[in-house]
């Protein structure tokens, strides 16, 4: 469709040098083709060129001092990107490669992703290119105090609740509430994934992760299958990493790798999680401690991967969860995992194939998830906690989780019932596309041009 490359063409000269975001809406304006052609209205009322344009992006400076005395000086994003469906709902990420693009894609994908998971909630992202690697506690801390200075007076609870994402957990997210708090005076609903001791919802750590190997149970049902005695590659040993090797061993599955962003480790009687755990939950350390237990893992370092990809995806495995980053995953990793017979890609990082990748798995009809339905789990889990915030009750484990597993049986339905309407009844990620925009296109038509 000529629109379609139009609108890329034009992006790429209105906001130069965003490969990432152009990556993204490409792969989801291709999809949402036919339904474009089905609703002139879409056309008419300039849809996709209202979507592709943030409805505010927010840059700031964030000064601060380190353990030296040494002035620090990063730079801070919040990018506002859709509110028709509830206030911007999205996480902050600090990561020393942020940059307005990474944001702007990951706000992007958000849109979708909220959309999909029923709840009331639109799509923002923020964070700074801030590398929260070998700093100290206190120096998080002035970071973060910093950081929400400025952000305090652009988010509230019904306007943009942020959360955390890659490089903000707990801990950040504590600093960031602390600072708001003192500045506005008031104890609100503002921040997800709080702890658990003062506003936090149960379940939102475990979320993200959970609900990605619950989305894949689905899948897995589908097809007659179970997670029971599974060889599973997973990437990643944070937050999403973690919470899906917990996952999927309760439901008598072996995870056998996980990484970070030295090196990989394969344990083939499977990964030792509490191990994990302890290495980077606790001592925030590096994976290649794992060998001081376990001398008989492989270990592979960063700089001995193939030069075409991730020494990760090179083994045998049935399903595999990307859960690390974005465009970790490339074609020839796909043709790897392929030739390996992993017919099962469950995405629990945001964009982690790049689009390559995602192609070969589905002209080889491999069972693909793409993120934006399979990650939804931990955001769907934040407006939970938005919605106990709320109402000041606290829910327990078992119900906030047993309404995430509903959430994401409902996604999978979704994609699936869009996927089969279309005619590519295999393609979930035309499905989620599809699912998602259509609730996003309509909202804004009835809410008119703003
Ligand atoms: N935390 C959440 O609730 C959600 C996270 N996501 C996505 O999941 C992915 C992981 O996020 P979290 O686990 O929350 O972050 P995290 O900070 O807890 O962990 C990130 C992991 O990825 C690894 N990593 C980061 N950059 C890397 C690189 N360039 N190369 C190799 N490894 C790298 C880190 O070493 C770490 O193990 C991201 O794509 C994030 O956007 C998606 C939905 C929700
Ligand atoms: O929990 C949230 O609000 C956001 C989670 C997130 O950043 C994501 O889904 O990528």
């Amino acid at each position: 469709m000529a629109f379609i490359k139009d609108t890329i063409e034009k992006l790429k000269q209105t906001s130069p040098a965003q490969t990432e975001f152009y990556q993204a809406v490409e792969e989801v304006l291709e999809s949402i083709e036919p339904i474009i052609e089905e609703r002139p209205k879409y056309r008419e009322q300039a849809i996709i060129e209202r979507l592709v344009e943030p409805e505010r992006q927010i840059m700031f400076r964030v000064p601060w001092v380190d353990d030296n005395g040494q002035v620090q000086v990063n730079k801070g994003y919040r990018i506002e990107f859709n509110s028709a469906l509830g206030p911007y709902k999205g996480g902050l990420r600090f990561h020393p490669s942020v940059n307005a693009g990474i944001i702007k894609f990951l706000g992007f994908e958000q849109i979708f992703k909220n959309a999909l998971t029923g709840l009331p909630i639109g799509g923002g992202k923020g964070g700074a290119n801030f590398d929260p690697k070998g700093k100290s506690d206190g120096e998080i801390m002035r970071f973060c105090q910093s950081f929400m200075t400025e952000l305090h007076r652009h988010i509230g609870p019904n306007t943009d609740v942020p959360a955390g994402d890659i490089g903000v957990g707990t801990r950040e997210i504590g600093y960031l509430f602390g600072q708001y708090k003192r500045i506005v005076n008031q104890f609100d609903g503002v921040l997800t994934g709080k702890a658990s001791l003062w506003g936090g919802s149960h379940v939102r750590t475990e979320a993200t992760g959970y609900g990605a190997v619950y989305f894949a149970q689905c899948l897995l049902g589908d097809n007659d299958e179970s997670m029971k005695d599974k060889r599973c590659l997973v990437s990643g040993s944070g937050n999403v990493a973690i919470y899906a090797m917990e996952k999927l061993y309760e439901l008598g599955a072996t995870p056998v790798s996980c990484s970070d962003s030295n090196g990989t480790i394969y344990h083939k009687n499977g990964i030792d999680l509490d191990l994990v755990k302890r290495i980077k939950e606790q001592n925030h350390g590096r994976l290649e401690e794992y060998l001081e237990t376990h001398s008989g893992a492989e270990y592979t370092k960063r700089q001995d991967y193939p030069e075409d990809g991730h020494c990760v995806w090179r083994y045998e495995a049935d399903l595999a969860f990307p859960c690390a980053t974005q465009n970790e995953l490339t074609e020839k990793d796909a043709q790897a995992l392929l030739e390996n017979g992993c017919r099962y890609i469950i995405e629990g990082a945001n964009m982690p194939c790049t689009q390559s990748a995602v192609d070969l798995f589905i002209e080889n009809n491999a069972h693909y998830a793409p993120g934006k339905a399979a990650n939804a789990g931990g955001v769907a889990t934040s407006q939970l906690e938005m919605a106990q915030n709320a109402s000041m009750l606290k829910w327990s484990f078992d119900e906030v989780d047993d309404k995430l597993q509903r959430i994401m049986r409902n996604i999978y339905r979704d994609c699936k019932r869009a996927a089969e309407e279309f005619d590519h009844p295999s393609n979930l990620a035309l499905g989620a596309n599809i699912a998602g925009f259509r609730k996003v296109a309509d909202a804004m038509l009835q809410q008119g041009v703003v």
